[in-house]
């Protein structure tokens, strides 16, 4: 069994990036600009920001926090999101979710140029990913390719079962690796709540992807000896008489499972760091004006 080590994937990743920044200050280009708006003041979403913020910093990029408290109204935010998409020197913004239960989230997206959203949940990005064109790619599929392309695993004609069909990981990552790619070409079987007994697909996975957010959903006896495991899930929960008072747990029991496993990821350390990345890659390319040109 060998880990699928995000956090070293992403420190890779991350001096790859500030290699480029560098060279990019050198020649006098113009240096990656990312913006996120934070709504309220939800533990986690401050969590993430932060990570976003500090990882700006580690690869030399423009960063910016634009806070504002859960009384904003929906056209209050609207107007935010087009002063933004309006302003030449910001390369690529996201507004982080969740959003308070009076702003609708799906119009929010759609407000989002596409051009500058990085973290590819506008449905121009979403399709044009489906089809294969350039298109800025969410997070969270992104650094699951990134990590099984990193690792060299093999994907070609292999079966991928994804449990949980979100909009943000389960549909896009079935959709990447069903693609004539690298990584890709799988057959891939998308289970959610509603398929009866998992378990006849899940013991069918040469690669298995969870992402159902149930914490230790995926026990040994659902997994094919040898699988790929992937666990993009992340629950808080308490863990009395630790430092902390609380511990995060995978979609994935992690010991039981792993020494059944060719590869797995930890949680955390495995797909949380690489999402992050890819949002700096994402941002580097909205600069260079790769995808839209
Ligand atoms: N507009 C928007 N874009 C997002 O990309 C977005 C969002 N809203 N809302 C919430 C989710 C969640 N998300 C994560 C980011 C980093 C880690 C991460 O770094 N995880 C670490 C642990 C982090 C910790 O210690 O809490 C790990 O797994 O190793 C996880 C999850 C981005 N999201």
């Amino acid at each position: 069994m060998e880990l699928l080590d995000g956090k070293r994937i992403a420190d890779e990743i991350k001096a790859e990036i500030a290699a480029e920044v560098e060279a990019i200050k050198h020649k006098g280009g113009k240096i990656p600009h990312l913006v996120a708006i934070l709504v309220g003041h939800d533990g986690a979403s401050e969590t993430y920001v932060g990570h976003k913020e500090k990882a700006c910093a580690q690869v030399g990029f423009k960063s910016q926090v634009l806070r504002f408290e859960d009384s904003i109204t929906e056209a209050q935010l609207l107007d935010e999101i087009r002063k933004l998409n309006n302003d030449p020197d910001v390369d690529g913004f996201i507004v982080q979710m969740p959003l308070p239960k009076h702003i609708d989230e799906q119009k929010v997206i759609e407000a989002i140029d596409p051009k500058k959203d990085v973290d590819g949940f506008h449905p121009v990005n979403v399709g044009r990913m489906n089809i294969g064109l350039p298109a800025y790619i969410s997070a969270t599929p992104d650094g699951i390719v990134e990590l099984l392309r990193r690792y060299k695993i093999p994907t070609e004609g292999k079966h991928c079962v994804v449990i949980g069909r979100s909009n943000i990981v389960g549909r896009p990552i079935a959709n990447l690796l069903s693609q004539k790619s690298y990584p890709g070409d799988c057959t891939v079987t998308i289970c959610h709540s509603r398929t009866p007994n998992i378990k006849e697909y899940t013991l069918q996975a040469d690669i298995l992807i969870v992402a159902l957010g149930k914490a230790e959903f995926v026990t040994a006896d659902m997994v094919k000896p040898g699988a790929v495991v992937v666990d993009v899930g992340i629950t808080r929960v308490d863990a009395p008489g630790t430092k902390l008072g609380w511990k995060l747990l995978g979609d994935v029991k992690f010991d039981e499972v792993a020494p059944k496993c060719s590869y797995i990821t930890p949680v955390p350390g495995g797909v949380g760091p690489l999402t992050i990345v890819s949002l700096l890659k994402n941002t580097l390319k909205a600069a260079k004006k790769e995808v839209y040109g």
